[in-house]
């Protein structure tokens, strides 16, 4: 069994952040463990309160998790402010972590802010240089480089300057483009584009958390970045088209519908 860290905000309706990760990587038949940055309180309605926790306990929680246990993968999500961004890149560095996937969260599909603006700098000059791969979608990556992004020539352009800032690939991610759902990811090298038809439905809840830690459950059980790349553009795809309605507002996508269904779970 691998062993996949998650480094987030809390989600108190299930569908994106911790929980989001921890289903994914069970799903994907690893170990889950997290570290809880923030506490929201969010359903699929919007976010309407948020807690961050002191850098103190989240430096805790990560030195707890590296001294005892082999972390084969970490993804961090939701980091909302500079302290906590500067204290996890230095817990990340003493314990020398490895395959760290960076989704650069910023704000909820509800449009609520998970990152405070001061603190976007201190992500990319912190957090980025340490990455294996980090994942904007195309808002962030609009604000990480300051420039409208409105096609895939623009992803691909936004991929290569994402890259100069330090992780070792960058993948933007087409979810917020009309037409095909087409993720770029750039390597330093050359460009893997992958393509899937667009699924027509609003239960989209938590799709980059699921999309990120996909690929950190993957680089853990030893895919390449193309690899596991592929693997999390399967994942999500499959996840979105079995998504359900809860509540009133954007529903969250499904894990584990392969597993329900040969257990007679669902049609
Ligand atoms: N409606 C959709 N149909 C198919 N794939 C989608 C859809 N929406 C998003 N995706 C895919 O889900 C992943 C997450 O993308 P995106 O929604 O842009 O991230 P975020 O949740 O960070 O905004 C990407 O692989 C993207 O291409
Ligand atoms: C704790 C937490 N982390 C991340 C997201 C982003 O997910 P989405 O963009 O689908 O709202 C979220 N809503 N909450």
């Amino acid at each position: 069994m691998k062993n996949v860290l998650t480094i987030a905000g809390s989600d108190s309706c299930g569908g994106a952040g911790i929980q989001a990760d921890i289903k994914t990587f069970s799903a994907l038949g690893t170990y889950g463990m997290s570290v809880i940055t923030a506490i929201t309180a969010q359903n699929t309605m919007g976010v309407f309160k948020v807690t961050e926790l002191e850098e103190e306990i989240v430096a805790a929680q990560i030195n707890c998790i590296y001294e005892d246990i082999k972390v084969d993968a970490v993804k961090i999500g939701m980091v909302s402010n500079s302290i906590i961004i500067k204290t996890i890149a230095q817990c990340l560095r003493k314990h020398a972590a490895k395959n760290i996937v960076i989704d650069p969260v910023m704000v909820s599909k509800s449009k609520y802010k998970l990152l405070r603006p001061e603190a976007c700098e201190a992500l990319v000059s912190f957090l980025f240089p340490l990455a294996q791969v980090v994942t904007p979608n195309i808002p962030e990556a609009e604000v990480i480089l300051g420039k409208r992004i409105q096609n895939v020539e623009h992803m691909q352009e936004a991929a290569v300057a994402i890259h100069k800032m330090g992780p070792a690939n960058v993948i933007v991610k087409g979810g917020h483009l009309p037409g095909d759902a087409v993720d770029v990811l750039f390597d330093g090298q050359k460009f893997t584009l992958l393509s899937d038809v667009r699924i027509a439905t609003k239960n989209t809840h938590g799709t980059g958390c699921t999309f990120s830690s996909a690929i950190a459950a993957s680089l853990a059980k030893g895919f390449n970045i193309r690899e596991a790349f592929g693997a999390a553009k399967e994942y999500i795809h499959g996840a979105i088209e079995n998504s359900f309605s809860i509540g009133q507002g954007v529903g969250p996508t499904h894990h584990f519908y392969s597993l329900y269904k040969r257990a007679g779970l669902v049609d």
